[in-house]
């Protein structure tokens, strides 16, 4: 089937393209980037006038919960949920019952993807078996099968060993390492950022030097093995700095923020309590947050992910001390960077490409997809006009505990292409 979008604003800061133009899809492939294109024989013509066109987008990290929690999230619903939210990739971590720790697990998970016939699914491999943090998972036989880099994502790793050891070994292949950087022994009992927000209702704090100190940890360790290394859902300013002073020293260190950690903050838990607010790591202080915009803005977050983490009705409805960590955000990521970020002028479309397409498939050794011809037909259009309400019935994965319900955003994806087929048309997943 081929398809020839028509007047849409394509940008791709890859071959510096930011202007109207008309785009054909073929055989799985941009077959041509033009004005006034003519379409071919049973080419199907997309009227995509005031919508921008963009490189696939690619959430590196999000929680499909199969095998092992299919209640919560499966592969099949989580790509649903992905296609609505105009991405072409994810990038799916190894906390599944049995951890994805072998060959055969990235494989299972492979293979039902396809079998979805939606977005493209990356496995992630767990970096110890069992993510116990003892030994080495099976880490060559992943690669193998397909395993697009390697996490204990859900904890650290934490005896600073054990990380020396994974990280020695991942840097024989060319893979990245992303840490959840937490000392649990700071951490443990903690459901709420430990500061102002604990003290005020007398719960549990989770500081914020548990991920620093981490952080820190973790950077001497890429220095040491060579290993690049990249910080999953960074939420402290003082991890940024860590962060940042690393890469100005040349270091193969990268980083990523969530939107919640972006557009949300402790004061927000109060008055409602609402359990989707809590998550790992907590929300942090209001200057934590503008911190992390900051970063996002000027270059030292590469990359915006989810971290999407479905749970079920009953793990949530409880409360706050015994509520699952996590929110699902796949359907809410792009309008969200739309509404606070890009629409408001504050963040160009041309970094918005990059930190939700390009730098993520570089991160996970993705080849890269351009708008040009010959590249792999990945593409999302968006509508950066389109208002909607975040409401139960509008998220399509099988999990609600969005911590965004009720928000009014303006700009979504209506149309997305993987491999030149189109998994979302005018908003309604394939
Ligand atoms: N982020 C969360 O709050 N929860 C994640 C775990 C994780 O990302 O560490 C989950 O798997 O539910
Ligand atoms: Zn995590
Ligand atoms: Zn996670």
């Amino acid at each position: 089937m081929a398809f020839l979008l028509r007047g849409a604003h394509a940008v791709d800061p890859q071959v510096d393209l930011d202007s109207v133009c008309d785009v054909l899809i073929d055989d799985g492939k941009v077959a041509a980037v033009g004005e006034g294109l003519e379409p071919p024989e049973g080419c199907e013509v997309i009227d995509a006038r005031g919508k921008y066109l963009v490189p696939g987008l690619v959430d590196m990290h999000v929680h499909f919960r199969d095998p092992g929690f299919e209640y919560k999230e499966t592969i099949e619903t989580g790509a649903r949920a992905a296609t609505h939210g105009g991405f072409t990739d994810v990038a799916t971590m190894p906390n599944t019952d049995p951890v994805t720790d072998t060959g055969a697990e990235i494989r299972y998970q492979l293979d039902h993807a396809r079998q979805a016939g939606l977005c493209h699914v990356r496995p992630i491999g767990a970096l110890t078996a069992g993510e116990k943090g003892e030994q080495l998972a099976e880490i060559g036989d992943m690669v193998m099968e397909g395993a697009c880099a390697f996490s204990d994502d859900g904890h650290g790793v934490q005896s600073a060993g054990m990380m020396r050891t994974c990280m020695e070994y991942v840097s024989q292949f060319d893979r990245v390492v992303s840490a959840h950087c937490e000392i649990e022994t700071l951490t443990t009992h903690g459901v709420i950022n430990e500061g102002k927000a604990s003290t005020r209702l007398g719960m549990f704090g989770w500081p914020a030097l548990g991920e620093e100190l981490e952080i820190y940890r973790d950077i001497e360790l890429c220095r040491l093995t060579g290993c690049p290394l990249h910080i999953a859902h960074i939420s402290t300013a003082k991890g940024l700095d860590l962060v940042r002073k690393a890469k100005a020293e040349g270091l193969p260190v990268t980083c990523e923020v969530t939107p919640h950690h972006l557009f949300l903050n402790e004061d927000d838990i109060t008055p409602a309590y609402d359990t989707n607010l809590k998550m790992n790591p907590p929300l942090r202080t209001p200057d934590d947050m503008a911190a992390l915009d900051e970063g996002i803005l000027d270059g030292s977050i590469d990359c915006v992910v989810t971290d999407h983490a479905p749970h079920a009705p009953h793990e949530k409805d409880c409360e706050w001390e015994i509520a699952f960590f996590g929110t699902v955000g796949l359907e809410t990521s792009l309008p969200l960077m739309l509404t606070k970020l890009v629409n408001p002028g504050r963040m160009s479309w041309k970094r918005l490409v990059e930190v939700m397409a390009v730098n993520p498939r570089q991160i996970l050794r993705l080849a890269p997809v351009r708008i040009e011809r010959g590249s792999a037909a990945d593409l999302t259009l968006i509508d950066p006009t389109a208002e909607f309400e975040v409401t139960p019935d509008y998220l399509v994965g099988k999990s609600k505990n969005s911590a965004f319900m009720g928000w009014h955003l303006t700009g979504q994806a209506t149309d997305v292409f993987v491999d030149g087929r189109r998994t979302l048309a005018d908003g309604v997943v394939a």
